[in-house]
């Protein structure tokens, strides 16, 4: 791929515009002054002979350039690069550790890393880093007595408020992540789920759908079957007994719906008072039976909430595999209309093979 403005990589990267320029403006700011003053560090310390203690900051002047160029490539560019400075950081910050450690002035850059890892990796991936890190850091302090009795004896009180920045940036971590997931559960709900029936709603539903004829197409022998299921004179309930009353028999309904399916099949609001359900591995015979029960249970769960008895008409159908979501929708609303132009409160089954259309009529297997 050639090189992308911010805003092409903001939208490839499906994140809001403004916080990936904003992010990777600050990494490359960040970047740039970093590998000045770093240079800077390498050179006083090579000024004092001290090679070794050069090393740590000269890492940066060569690996994070190339890694900020690399970043403005991608999506997955975006994310090693991210990953890539992480990594740097912990490389810099163990290695600058094991040769400054018994310098108390080194202690001043700790409380930034965690910080870092938050910017660099998101606030769920840093609590993991972080606690790693302040793990190695604990280990190295017990077990190496050079860094703990050097000649400078590294105070403990300094060594506490470095391990406290990492454990108050954990917690933060923690907190927010929390947060987090609970808005994402909550916004997936409601983008998932139909909010007067508790249905999954139809776009959600189809990729439902999609997936388990993707199932069915690696295993056939495991198959699947579609009822495509429409209350029967809906307008008049809405125009008789009123809107209120419509959306009580709809809630009610689904809530027969879901209580009588089994755990691993769909109920899908296709719309208006049309569901969808699925009955993933099931056969014609068993999907025949579960429907049957179904549209038996409509009238009896709605008793008292419509002038009229509530009932329904049934389209049902297995799945052919290697065909699309389209045609097997399409028979199954064919099925349904067929059910409904033969009288309604009825299922209309495909048998197994697709050759011919069999009527149930109430209380009849078709
Ligand atoms: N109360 C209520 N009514 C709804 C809702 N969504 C759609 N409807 C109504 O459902 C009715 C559907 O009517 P039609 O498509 O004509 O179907 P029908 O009256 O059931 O006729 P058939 O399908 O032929 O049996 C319309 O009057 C819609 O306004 C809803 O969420 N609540």
């Amino acid at each position: 791929m050639t090189r992308n403005s911010i805003h092409d990589l903001a939208r490839e990267l499906n994140e809001s515009d403004e916080f990936v320029r904003t992010k990777i403006r600050f990494i490359t700011i960040a970047t740039v002054i970093g590998v000045v003053v770093a240079l800077l560090m390498s050179y006083l310390e090579l000024q004092h002979g001290a090679w070794f203690r050069a090393l740590p900051a000269a890492l940066f002047p060569l690996f994070a350039p190339p890694l900020v160029f690399h970043m403005y490539h991608g999506r997955r560019a975006y994310q090693q690069g991210l990953v890539g400075f992480a990594v740097l950081v912990a490389i810099q910050q163990i290695l600058g550790a094991a040769v400054t450690l018994n310098d108390v002035e080194a202690l001043i850059w700790f409380p930034i890393f965690p910080l870092t890892y938050v910017l660099l990796l998101g606030h769920e991936r840093a609590l993991r880093w972080n606690a790693v890190i302040m793990v190695f850091l604990c280990l190295g302090y017990a077990l190496f007595p050079q860094i703990n009795h050097g000649l400078n004896p590294l105070p403990l009180p300094l060594f506490g408020s470095a391990l406290l920045a990492y454990a108050m940036s954990m917690l933060l971590s923690w907190q927010s992540h929390r947060e987090l997931s609970y808005y994402h559960r909550r916004l997936y709900a409601q983008a998932s789920y139909d909010a007067l029936t508790g249905a999954m709603m139809r776009e959600p539903g189809l990729e439902v759908l999609g997936r388990q004829m993707a199932q069915v197409d690696r295993r056939p022998e495991s198959g699947l079957c579609v009822a495509l299921l429409d209350l029967d004179d809906f307008k008049r309930i809405n125009d008789e007994d009123g809107h209120l009353a419509g959306d009580r028999v709809l809630v009610e309904v689904a809530a027969a719906l879901r209580g009588q399916i089994r755990q691993g099949d769909y109920l899908v609001r296709l719309g208006g008072e049309e569901f969808l359900l699925l009955f993933p591995g099931m056969g014609t015979d068993g999907a025949h039976g579960m429907s049957e029960q179904l549209r038996a249970r409509i009238p009896e769960v709605t008793t008292g909430l419509s002038a009229r008895p509530v009932t329904a008409s049934i389209g049902l159908t297995r799945y052919r595999p290697g065909e699309s979501v389209g045609q097997l929708l399409g028979r199954a609303d064919e099925l349904m209309y067929a059910a409904k132009t033969t009288g309604k409160n009825r299922i209309c089954c495909e048998d197994a093979g697709g050759a011919e259309v069999g009527f149930a009529l109430p209380g009849q297997t078709g």
